[in-house]
């Protein structure tokens, strides 16, 4: 058998300030015309990803890109390509937009898009574009539960929309019940609860989804419904969350932290060194992080930083 030929892509998330962003309808004649993509293009012989988005954009468009950051990276198999698509966030760019290949634009809110259908392959990125840059995990173990939940009612008036809800010291029915009283008070403010490892109880409790500790990710075969995030240290827990197609993964542990004091740490080399094998789903660094270590992380290709004590301060 003829060893399959890969082709390489580059596509730019172009992101407004306003948190909107850009898709553009694939012009007539080109494979899937009429769908909605991002727009780019084929790498061309001896060219970087970065350098192929800079000119595709600068073609398709009529634009220069000024400020762009690698990155989620999906594979995916056409009937008329085997592709692996290198998505840049372009946060900066010169110039009016202008439709050089007659197709359309149209600027989207995450999670509420009103244009379809958006190319299949794009699937895990529009989801990744609902994802924050601060994962907040319960800390119920050391503020105890009453301290912790006026914590959170204080956090959710400030704007907290997702929350892991992870106690593993709790027994079943203690968990359960502390999980309905916090998808009471969440649900009112619209943020998006993660129950820890249990993904029936997310559904009977109607969580957002699920957050699998590493060891069950490895054991698990089919994928949770709804959102569904994993904990992962190496690269072995990286591919499987790939291959199982989770919106997210927490990266860790980055630095020492009071809860695993002296453990092996990633550092932030260590933890961009796995994020820069390119993955199809937001990378959150976790471990003795705070907001203050956000720049750091995103330097290191993270989506952000996943934060447990820090949360609730
Ligand atoms: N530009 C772009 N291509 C995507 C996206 N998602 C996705 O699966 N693709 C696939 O990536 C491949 C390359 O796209 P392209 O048709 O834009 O390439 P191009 O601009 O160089 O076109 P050309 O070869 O006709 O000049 C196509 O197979 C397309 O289906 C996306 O969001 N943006
Ligand atoms: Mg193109």
């Amino acid at each position: 058998m003829s060893e399959t030929k890969i082709t390489h892509v580059a596509a730019g998330i172009l992101i407004r300030a306003d948190g909107q962003f850009l898709l553009g309808s694939r012009p007539a004649g080109k494979p899937y015309a009429g769908w909605w993509e991002f727009p780019g293009g084929k790498l061309e012989s001896g060219e970087t990803a970065l350098q192929a988005l800079t000119r595709e954009l600068q073609e398709e468009m009529g634009i220069r890109v000024t400020a762009a950051q690698p990155w989620l990276v999906q594979t995916f198999v056409y009937p008329h390509a085997h592709v692996r698509l290198n998505f840049f966030k372009v946060s900066g760019w010169e110039g009016e937009l202008h439709p050089h290949e007659g197709q359309q634009f149209a600027w989207q809110t995450p999670g509420r898009l009103n244009v379809e259908p958006v190319l299949p392959a794009n699937t895990p990125i529009l989801r990744g574009l609902q994802l924050p840059a601060v994962l907040a995990f319960s800390n119920v173990a050391e503020l105890g539960e009453t301290a912790w939940l006026a914590t959170l009612q204080t956090q959710l008036a400030q704007g907290l929309r997702w929350l892991v809800l992870r106690e593993p010291q709790l027994d079943a029915d203690s968990y359960a019940a502390l999980a309905r009283q916090t998808l009471a008070l969440a649900q009112e403010h619209g943020c998006q609860v993660l129950l820890h490892g249990q993904p029936e109880l997310a559904e009977v409790l109607g969580a957002a989804g699920v957050h699998l500790p590493a060891r069950q990710l490895m054991q698990t075969t089919t994928r949770p419904g709804g959102w569904c995030g994993a904990s992962v240290h190496n690269a072995a827990e990286l591919a499987k969350a790939a291959e199982l197609g989770l919106d997210y993964v927490v990266l860790g542990t980055v630095a020492a932290s009071q809860s695993h004091p002296g453990g092996a740490t990633l550092g932030w080399d260590g933890f961009s060194a796995l994020v820069g094998q390119g993955w199809p789903f937001p990378v959150y660094g976790i471990g003795g992080l705070s907001a203050a270590d956000l720049d750091a992380a995103q330097a290191a290709g993270a989506q952000g930083v996943a934060i447990l004590r820090a949360a609730w301060r």
